[in-house]
């Protein structure tokens, strides 16, 4: 048994667990109108709302007390202040010194990290300016229109899911296109319609090594060399981002050219670093740098608030409460927002990789279930797909709903209506409806079908958060991703793991290579598993060419 699982505080929550398993929030609602206030907390236009969860006044403080026992206020400070907390790669976890707005000194290894992340960003700054002011142009003098970010995971998902949410502060004259996918589809559609003139390439790698990137790269290069026919062409319309140098020079790319950051910064963490240069690009580095505040101020409540008040805190425990004592086993974002469209997929990355673990920090496997299973499309469109299932499944979902009071458009009739769907799932969900209420709709007969009454029953009971803001600006979005950041950090600290790895995408790349060569030539293959040799075999007999 782990030393978690055998804790007082992991006992006492079992224990909690037994008693309060069938209680409802229906009724603690009806009890304490003061609930909603009980379990609300406000940073800056954001207001958090955890009152709609299996908790009662008990609940919270018992969680506290295993944040305590996981050393939580250490941990955090340990990661803020650069102590080498991704133990396994024995480096600094500090995307948080990206966004450091008050500018005070971060060691690595002795040496302030500040300055040459403001060189960075001073750097960002200028070629921004440059390009949306048409002051750096193309090869043959034209304007940039078009951005190609080249990058997979942590390169690719932020950027793109921050640019798509930030669309109403883009310029009208320079459009982002996200290309991650070696299928070549993806690269193939994104440049229908560019012209090689007119568009920029930002080659997006932490490494500059990653198969899918460097073949994509290597694509746009050839795409773009044969309309410019020069090699000397190339400097004007590609741009390296990587914490590699020697990498970028061999690709071919000047290193003037290139926008550095460091291995302190894990790649799904690394949309705050020059990952973000298509994000400034499309949306300004003044933007750019309100979405840098946003999260500053997220980590400093994070930092600095008590546990009782602190939003990731609160949210992290809600969620080991539902994984470790509901089992329940994943959960689900829902921005009552189209412009999020990509928040639940930024977070699978940011939470199922940093989370996934199942060995301690000890090396040793884990008796308790780590990562939660997260996915997610905006509301209202899941209403009409998936939440049937969360409504009268036989799982255990927990959401997070999200929402803006405001649209940055206008036409009529829409916002009250998203709003009012936004306010109303989490209440069903919550609520649910008995048999006497399902009964009181029906006519007698119906009222005697059983199955069709019990088909109208919702037990309901079922936990949400909410969270609503005036407008989704970037410094809001900036101050909510960061929550969800800190949130996956406290669920690892308690878990005991390291989140800061992703040891486990290996194994499939290596076998990738293995395989690769085989499909060169018309040899039948036996090298495998039976399975794995029939699939190669018949791919090689049903490709064309
Ligand atoms: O930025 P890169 O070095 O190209 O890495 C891109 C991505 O690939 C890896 O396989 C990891 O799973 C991700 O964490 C990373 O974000």
């Amino acid at each position: 048994m782990s030393s978690l699982t055998a804790s007082n505080a992991w006992k006492a929550l079992q224990n909690h667990y037994q008693q309060i398993q069938n209680s409802s929030m229906r009724e603690a609602f009806n009890h304490d109108t003061q609930r909603h206030s009980k379990y609300a907390v406000q940073l800056n236009d954001i207001l958090f709302d955890y009152s709609k969860n299996r908790i009662n006044d008990q609940t919270m403080p018992l969680l506290r007390d295993l944040a305590h026992y996981a050393e939580l206020p250490a941990k955090i400070e340990a990661m803020f202040t650069g102590v080498a907390i991704n133990t396994t790669e024995k480096r600094a976890v500090l995307h948080t010194a990206l966004r450091n707005r008050g500018n005070q000194p971060i060691y690595v290894d002795g040496q302030d990290v500040m300055p040459d992340v403001n060189a960075v960003l001073e750097k960002m700054r200028h070629f921004c300016h440059a390009v949306r002011s048409g002051e750096w142009t193309g090869y043959t003098g034209k304007k940039i229109t078009n951005v190609v970010n080249i990058g997979i995971g942590g390169s690719g998902l932020g950027p793109k899911m921050v640019s798509m949410t930030l669309t109403p502060y883009s310029s009208d004259t320079l459009k982002v296109h996200y290309v991650s996918n070696v299928d070549q589809t993806n690269i193939i559609e994104e440049l229908k319609g560019l012209s090689p003139e007119t568009t920029l390439f930002i080659v997006a790698s932490k490494l500059f090594s990653t198969q899918e990137t460097m073949i994509n790269a290597n694509s746009a290069r050839r795409w773009f060399l044969d309309s410019a026919q020069d090699t000397s062409a190339i400097a004007k319309h590609f741009v390296a981002i990587s914490t590699h140098s020697e990498n970028v020079a061999k690709f071919g790319i000047d290193t003037d050219n290139m926008f550095e950051f460091w291995d302190w910064v894990g790649g799904r963490y690394s949309l705050w670093s020059a990952v973000g240069l298509s994000i400034a690009l499309y949306i300004g580095m003044d933007n750019f740098e309100e979405l840098l505040q946003g999260a500053y101020e997220a980590d400093l409540h994070f930092r600095n608030t008590p546990l009782e008040k602190n939003i990731p805190v609160i949210m992290g425990l809600l969620g080991v409460w539902y994984n470790n004592f509901f089992d329940a086993r994943s959960y689900v974002l829902l921005p009552y927002d189209q412009s999020m469209r990509y928040f639940a997929d930024y977070f699978q990355q940011g939470d199922m990789e940093s989370n996934g673990k199942s060995v301690d920090l000890n090396g040793d496997k884990v008796d308790y279930s780590t990562g939660q299973i997260v996915w997610g499309q905006p509301g209202t469109n899941g209403q009409h797909a998936f939440f049937q299932l969360m409504h009268q499944g036989t799982q255990l979902v927990p959401c997070d709903f999200l929402a803006a009071a405001n649209s940055h458009y206008h036409l009529p009739e829409h916002h009250d209506v998203l709003i009012s769907n936004f306010l109303a799932q989490p209440e069903a969900l919550m609520r649910g409806k008995t048999v006497e209420e399902v009964k009181q709709s029906l006519t007698a007969e119906q009222q005697h079908d059983v199955e069709l009454v019990a088909s109208k029953v919702f037990e309901g009971n079922k936990p949400s958060n909410s969270f609503l803001f005036e407008k989704m600006t970037p410094k809001t979005l900036g101050t909510l991703l960061a929550f969800y950041e800190h949130k996956i950090f406290v669920q690892g600290v308690i878990w005991n793991i390291n989140s800061f790895d992703q040891m486990g995408v290996e194994l499939g790349k290596i076998l990738a290579n293995a395989i690769l060569p085989e499909l060169k030539n018309q040899d039948v293959i036996q090298s495998h598993d039976c399975s794995t040799n029939a699939l190669i075999n018949a791919y090689k007999k049903l490709r064309q060419s």
